[in-house]
């Protein structure tokens, strides 16, 4: 039996990790964090922000330029297979050679991991249930859609009960259906496992991740509880639905756009998009907004605060860091 870890043992640790590649292009620039048990991190940027690379050097598929990677903490290097096996990894869009059927293929893989004949028959049959591929399993998989094709990949990376489960991406290319089953299963494995996802659908990252990291242009710019993401944002904005006639709600729009603590009114028909200062408590400023509404006999059909959701969360950060960017960028043109 396995010895009984110590509940501190972190499953990754990063310093200062950076690749660079040949290309000079540099990847992944100083990257430090760590992932406890039990965490489901989400890992969220844009395209080309590093990602991939971020994964694959946990894995140990890269050699850091600087800085190191611990997987259980241990450090991960392209010769430490002992740690990529209590990693079941799925990249971007898995392929998997046509002519075999889920169970050559998983069969394959087990024999990879040197697992014995007897434990593979029930251990394949179990992974086959739970993905809900046995319908299917001595099918060719050429004939896969792309949900059992992401279904059979997830079984693959479960074939040696990994405890860490880095997955690229998992929902991507799935109907709502493969989706729906996708993250239940991904929930269902959250009980038991780690789970690292790279995703650009946040709407997912929302429902499965307990915590996320946010990559831009190779540059780690948030790492922390999904609740702390959430918690940056600012809380101030705000989503109106509004009654009364179009030229009542123009005149309220002029006043409130008059009004110094509103930074922003856009109207598209009936709705109203506001954000607010931080400056004044909120309720302080919705009063006086309600005020101007009612003074302008525009009914208040909806009031909604866009201020709790992963996106609006991930789309503030981008913001904030692109104008920090911009004004790095300024600052350098001056002092030049
Ligand atoms: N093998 C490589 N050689 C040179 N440059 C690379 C290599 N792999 C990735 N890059 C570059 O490194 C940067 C980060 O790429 P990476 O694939 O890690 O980003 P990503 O966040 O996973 O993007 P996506 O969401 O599009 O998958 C990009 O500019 C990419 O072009």
């Amino acid at each position: 039996m396995a010895a009984a870890k110590p509940d501190s043992e972190l499953v990754v640790e990063t310093s200062h990790l950076t690749k660079i590649y040949q290309n000079r292009q540099i990847a992944l620039n100083d990257a430090t964090l760590s992932i406890e048990p039990g965490s489901v991190l989400g890992l969220l940027g844009p395209n080309g922000a590093g990602k991939t690379t971020f994964l694959r050097l946990i894995l140990g598929l890269h050699r850091p330029t600087a800085g190191w990677a611990k997987v259980f903490n241990k450090t991960m290097t392209p010769n430490a297979a002992d740690l990529r096996r209590r990693i079941g990894y799925i990249p971007t869009n898995p392929q998997f050679p046509k002519g075999m059927t889920p169970i050559t293929y998983l069969d394959y893989i087990a024999r990879l991991f040197g697992m014995p004949r007897d434990e593979r028959k029930p251990r394949l049959a179990s992974l086959i249930r739970a993905v809900d591929l046995l319908p299917h399993s001595g099918e060719s998989i050429a004939h896969f859609t792309p949900g059992q094709t992401a279904r059979l990949a997830v079984a693959a990376s479960l074939i040696n009960e990994p405890d860490l489960l880095i997955w690229d991406e998992p929902t991507h290319g799935l109907d709502i259906e493969a989706r729906r089953s996708m993250l239940e299963l991904i929930k269902t494995l959250a009980a038991e496992k780690t789970l690292i996802l790279s995703s650009h659908n946040l709407t997912d990252v929302d429902e499965v991740c307990n915590h996320a990291a946010v990559l831009n242009k190779g540059q780690l710019i948030f790492f922390g509880s999904l609740q702390e993401l959430k918690g940056r944002i600012r809380k101030n904005h705000y989503e109106l639905d509004l009654d009364g006639d179009q030229k009542s709600i123009t005149k309220a729009l002029g006043v409130l756009k008059s009004m110094k603590e509103v930074t922003q009114a856009v109207l598209r028909q009936r709705r109203l998009d506001l954000k607010l200062t931080d400056d004044v408590p909120n309720t302080a400023i919705l009063a006086q907004i309600f005020q101007v509404l009612f003074d302008n006999k525009v009914t208040l059909i909806c009031l909604r605060s866009l201020g709790m959701q992963t996106e609006q969360a991930y789309l503030d950060l981008m913001e904030q860091e692109e104008s920090r960017g911009f004004t790095r960028l300024v600052q350098l043109a001056d002092a030049a």
